[in-house]
This record gives structure tokens, C-alpha cells and sequence, in this order.
């Protein structure tokens, strides 16, 4: 293992250092040019919400439907437009494409807290999960935005990222009261409470690069610590899927749709609802050596999280049920803190 661990620490310096290949991989993006999938290859156990032209009976039921089975939906005709994604990724991907040493000053300085660059490996899923073979996940890159404390190269980065995260955060007021209607959960969370959450707007890159290492997932199977999340996810060149959902007791693809957001549902809303709303189980797969090149993907996922001082209590089939202190009862930042804390150890 320590063999492995050090062949990778150098391959990874290795990779970094190497501008040009860094640079042929992370090119901008047209959405327009991304081989996306179409609205068809959308599993059949995932409702498709249309936020446009159904009508709120039909989301509700919509949101019903995954209450029961996928835990999750997809949505479509939601605020956010194609050119603000495209400009999004682009500005951070000309920040990747800058050498480790210059990203590594929007590291944050404290490491408890998602915010800013994390280089490869930094971001350990393992831990949280006590998972002891690391090297079998955890393999991107990310930034990561929130309501305040961040860190940024410059300006026009900081107007691009801000911009987002506030349509993201639009969105995710109508979406969370949809979700909290649809469950029956008025009487115990609605938007002022989660509109002061630390939500997170976070990119990640799995990079494929000529080399495959020996891993079966990209990021481990897991459950979101928030009350909800929204997943965009952009394609792969070469059609590979990553991302895969629990449904049952098996895991399906979810692949990218053009024009669409994932909403998985998390472990606090799984708190808040005292269990009736499960979390979905997901995780991103690791291609096979003969789908490993164009296998490079992107997600940007918005994690809407609840009012620190929300009390959350384990519920039956907590995915963290060993995050939750003893007496069972807590606020969200304390069961969060704690969360981080693994993600970021070393
Ligand atoms: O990359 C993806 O599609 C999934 C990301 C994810 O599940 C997460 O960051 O919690
Ligand atoms: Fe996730």
C-alpha cells in the first residue's frame, strides 16, 4: 500500500507539473458540443419534474413518486442557462490550468471548512466512511464557493462564482418547498431557516489523464450530509457514465442530460422528516481501462444546507448514524463540523 500511495504522489506531482497535458484535458467548453444524453435515457424510476409547464399537482406527485423509490428527481426548465454553466467552468478551468503553486494560495486556511481549491486527493471520502483501502476512490479535483469566508483568484472569478451561487440558491428555494410540501414537512423546516444554511456550490473534475489508476470509484457510495442537493453533471467525450444512484438494492447509471439538474435528497432532510424521506445512495464509478480515455467528467453540485442550530436527531437507517452525538439529539453545524473534519484529515 505505501508503495501504491507513493506511486501516486508522484504520478500526481508528475501530472501537475505538466502543464500541457493539464491544459489539453481541462479545455473550455460549448454545452452546444457536449455529447449529452437525452431525456429518454433517463431511468424510468427517476421522475422527470418539468418546473415550467406541469402544474404544482403533477410536481407534487412527481416528488411523491421519489419519496418512495429513487430518492431522488431529476428537473428541467429551471433558472440557471446554459452560458452561465459554460462560463462557470470555463473561469474555473483556467484556474486549474494554473500551476499547483498558484492554486495552492486559494487553498483555505483553515482546514475545516469546504472552501476554495482542493488539489487531488485532498478531499477524503475514505475517512468519513472508514473505508481503509483510500486508493480504491476520492479521485478529482474541486473549488468550492459558500455564503461568505471565501477565497478566489481575482474579480471577474469572484462575479462569476457569486452570480451563481445566488441563482443557485434561487432555485433551490423553489425546489426545497416543493420537497417540503410534497412530504408533509411545513411544520418543521421552510425557508427561513434554510436560507441562512452554509450551503456549498462546489466544481469537481475527474480527470482522466492516460493513466488508469487501480480504483473501482471515482467518489465512494454516500450520502449528502444537507437537506438537498442540486447536481448538474456534464458528460463525458466518450460516453462513460459515473454517476450511479441506489434504487432498491442495486445502483443505475444517471446519466448527464442536457438542460437538467439531479435533486438528491440528504441526510438532514432524512433527519427533519424523521425518516419518512430517505437520502439516495450514490457514488461515481471508475471507468474500465477500455473506457478510460475521454472519460474526464465535471459535476457542480449546490449543497442547500439547514440553519446551523437546526437540531437534527438520528433517524432509523441514518446513513452517518455514528456522526450523530450519543444522545442522539444536535445542531447541524456540530454534525457537520465533524463530518468535515474527517473529509479534510490527513
Ligand atoms: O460527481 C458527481 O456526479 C457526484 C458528486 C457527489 O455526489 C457529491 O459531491 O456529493
Ligand atoms: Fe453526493
Amino acid at each position: 500500500m505505501a508503495v501504491l500511495a507513493s506511486s501516486i504522489k508522484s504520478f500526481t506531482k508528475r501530472l501537475f507539473s505538466s502543464k500541457e497535458s493539464f491544459n489539453h484535458l481541462l479545455a473550455p467548453i460549448k454545452i452546444n458540443d457536449l455529447k449529452w444524453y437525452s431525456e429518454s435515457d433517463i431511468p424510468a424510476e427517476i421522475p422527470l419534474i418539468d418546473l415550467k409547464s406541469m402544474t404544482q399537482n403533477e410536481q407534487i406527485s412527481g416528488f411523491k413518486q421519489a419519496f418512495e423509490t429513487s430518492h431522488c428527481v431529476y428537473i428541467k426548465n429551471h433558472l440557471i442557462s446554459n452560458k452561465e454553466m459554460e462560463n462557470l467552468v470555463n473561469a474555473t478551468r483556467i484556474f486549474f490550468n494554473q500551476s499547483e503553486e498558484i492554486k495552492n494560495k486559494i487553498v483555505h486556511p483553515y482546514k475545516g471548512i469546504m472552501r476554495g481549491y482542493n488539489g487531488f486527493g485532498q478531499e477524503k471520502s475514505s475517512n468519513i466512511l472508514h473505508i481503509k483501502d483510500e486508493h480504491q476512490g476520492d479521485s478529482h479535483i474541486s473549488y468550492c464557493w459558500g455564503p461568505k469566508d471565501n477565497v478566489y483568484p481575482d474579480i471577474k472569478f469572484q462575479k462569476i462564482w457569486s452570480n451563481y451561487y445566488k441563482k443557485s440558491l434561487r432555485l433551490s428555494k423553489s425546489i426545497a418547498e416543493l420537497a417540503i410540501k410534497s412530504a408533509g414537512m411545513e411544520n418543521v423546516i421552510g425557508w427561513n431557516n434554510l436560507k441562512a444554511g452554509d450551503h456549498l456550490l462546489k466544481i469537481q473534475e475527474y480527470i482522466a489523464l492516460g493513466y488508469k489508476a487501480k480504483q473501482n470509484y471515482r467518489l465512494f457510495p454516500h450520502a449528502d450530509f444537507d437537506f438537498l442537493t442540486l447536481l448538474t453533471q456534464l458528460p463525458a467525450e466518450n460516453g462513460f457514465i459515473g454517476l450511479q444512484v441506489k434504487i432498491g438494492d442495486k445502483f443505475i447509471n444517471a446519466p448527464a442530460v442536457k438542460g437538467t439538474i439531479i435533486i438528491n435528497f440528504g441526510e438532514a432532510m432524512q433527519s427533519l422528516s424523521g425518516g419518512k424521506v430517505k437520502t439516495v445512495v450514490h457514488s461515481v464509478i471508475s471507468p474500465e481501462e477500455d473506457k478510460y480515455n475521454g472519460s474526464s467528467r465535471t459535476s457542480i453540485p449546490f449543497f442547500l444546507q439547514p440553519h446551523p442550530k437546526t437540531k437534527i436527531t438520528k433517524t432509523e437507517g441514518s446513513f452517518y448514524s455514528d456522526y450523530y452525538n450519543e444522545k442522539s439529539t444536535w445542531e447541524y453545524a456540530d454534525f457537520h463540523s465533524r463530518l468535515l473534519g474527517e473529509f479534510y484529515k490527513h
